[in-house]
């Protein structure tokens, strides 16, 4: 009972169907505060299905997705992203035409009230929010650039900030470094262990020296069933991660 407490997200017997075909398969994991969990297998594993699953996008056929005291499973997707949980897709969806900074106001939270003797007070505070982030996904010199002249990886830092403006408690990643070039592949490991300070943070990915870089510990997914879990030092010689994944 105590360690069920001690999760931050808990994974239980889930699975979903899709006209008779388990996608994913009796899948139990559970992530702890501050943890960087990176979910690794082949193709068709089941692995973007997991995270379409937690953030609400697809409805489980069974199980429980336990988030701090919520069961996500009842849950609207909007009501998911309130309760904390931010996730980024494979294809950034920012806005061309709009700055960096543009890009990072529109995604601050607004509260409920806007009283006109606060406002100036907020937009300091918005501000100061909007260059804190912009110097922590490495793009605080280009605040005033607008989004399209972006290179391929400042454009993916630029949608994680704008996730990580709403404070997500648990943030969700769909092979974030794909497309980059390896010193932008440092960056963002450097990026993601700055930012698990009071979250954590659940990443796909396929590029394994990435993921030696950043997991603290990874699941492997296989034909929609956990096939192994541990650290990377762990699942990276067992025998049955390397006969259906590793050994290709
Ligand atoms: N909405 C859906 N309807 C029908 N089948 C689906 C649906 N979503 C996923 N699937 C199937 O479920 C299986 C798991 O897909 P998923 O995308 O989760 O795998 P993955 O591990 O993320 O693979 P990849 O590494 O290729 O992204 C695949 O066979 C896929 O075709």
């Amino acid at each position: 009972m105590s360690t069920h407490q001690d999760f931050l997200l808990s994974v239980e017997a889930l699975s979903v169907s899709f006209d008779g075909f388990k996608a994913v398969d009796d899948v139990s994991l559970y992530v702890e505060p501050n943890e960087i969990r990176v979910i690794i297998g082949p193709n068709g594993a089941g692995k973007t299905t997991v995270l379409d699953l937690i953030c609400g996008k697809t409805r489980a056929t069974s199980g429980s997705i336990r988030f701090r005291d919520k069961e996500l499973t009842r849950m609207s997707e909007n009501g998911i992203v309130e309760a904390g949980v931010g996730r980024k897709f494979q294809n950034p969806s920012i806005y061309d035409d709009l700055t960096v900074f543009e890009n990072l106001e529109i995604s601050y939270p607004r509260g409920r009230s806007v009283l006109g003797a606060l406002l100036f007070r907020r937009d300091r505070a918005v501000r100061e929010r909007i260059e804190e982030i912009a110097e922590t996904i490495f793009l605080a010199d280009q605040l005033a650039e607008r989004a399209e002249y972006l290179s391929h990886g400042q454009k993916q830092w630029l949608e994680i900030g704008m996730l990580l403006i709403q404070d997500p408690e648990l943030l969700m990643l769909d092979e974030p470094v794909a497309g980059m070039s390896v010193s932008e592949r440092r960056k963002t490991a450097e990026l993601l262990n700055k930012i698990i300070v009071g979250r954590s943070v659940l990443v796909i990915e396929h590029d394994m020296k990435f993921v030696e870089d950043i997991a603290h510990r990874v699941t492997v997914l296989h034909q929609g069933k956990v096939l192994s879990e541990g650290s990377m030092e762990h699942v990276k010689t067992d025998p049955k991660v390397v006969e259906v994944y590793l050994g290709h």
